[in-house]
């Protein structure tokens, strides 16, 4: 699996995750990048001069464990990946937002989205390494970062459940208008991704659609380590 990273999202069962993506506001995308891809990734959270800034979950309220945003240039592997997923994302995204009565113009490409981010003061990048350890867990929460954003955010696991870490599950919640809010917890294997949606997304109702807020976080990790990182296509203000 050393294809390109277009090939390689090319090839990932689009059908069964835009199915998944309308039915639940997530998706679980399959293999996206290699052990050893997986590996390097983790490996990097060691080297510090890759990153603009790191943040202790425990100052902020935010959880307990730490994470750090990727500094420019990117690692190009993951510029390839983002702007690939990118560009399958748009349409889908241009779709909720016509049912949202949003204005259904993300463009094509991500070159062309991040300069509209950029025009806009959102001038940092997102893309995130994060660390559990024991005890550790993320708070349910959503990546905004300023006015503009895109409505879909991945995140992979880079670490392996059972061997590397066990509990730490990716969960999210979907607040329904003048209803309780449903959870759902998601199995993700080493290297693959869940695709879920950074805030709203439509529903389709009996009476049209409606929207949903949705939140992500991560329980409770019981024992080890777990790494995952986190692809989000606006930048930040
Ligand atoms: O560690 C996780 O599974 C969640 C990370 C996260 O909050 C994100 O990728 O935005
Ligand atoms: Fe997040």
């Amino acid at each position: 699996m050393s294809s390109s990273a277009a090939a390689r999202i090319h090839a990932l069962d689009w059908p069964r995750i835009d199915a998944d993506l309308a039915a639940r506001g997530c998706a679980v995308t399959g293999a996206l990048f290699t052990p050893a891809e997986c590996a390097a990734l983790t490996a990097m959270y060691d080297e510090g001069t890759r990153f603009r800034s790191r943040v202790v979950m425990q100052r902020h309220g935010f959880g307990q464990g730490e994470y750090q945003y990727f500094a420019n240039p990117l690692p190009s592997r993951l510029v390839a990946f983002r702007s690939a997923l990118y560009e399958r994302l748009a349409p889908l995204a241009n779709a909720w937002a016509a049912a949202m009565g949003q204005p259904a113009n993300y463009p094509p490409d991500h070159a062309a989205y991040l300069a509209r981010c950029h025009a806009a003061g959102q001038l940092r990048p997102t893309p995130l390494l994060l660390r559990y350890g024991e005890g550790d867990y993320n708070c349910l929460h959503q990546d905004l970062y300023g006015d503009l954003q895109f409505p879909l955010q991945l995140t992979v696991l880079l670490s392996r459940p059972g061997e590397d870490f066990t509990g730490g599950e990716f969960v999210l919640t979907e607040q329904r208008p003048r209803m309780q809010s449903r959870a759902e917890v998601v199995s993700l294997a080493q290297g693959e991704a869940v695709v879920f949606a950074v805030n709203q997304r439509p529903v389709a109702g009996t009476r049209g659609s409606y929207r949903v807020t949705m939140r992500h976080g991560v329980s409770r990790v019981r024992s080890g380590q777990r790494h995952t990182l986190g692809l989000i296509f606006h930048d930040a203000r």
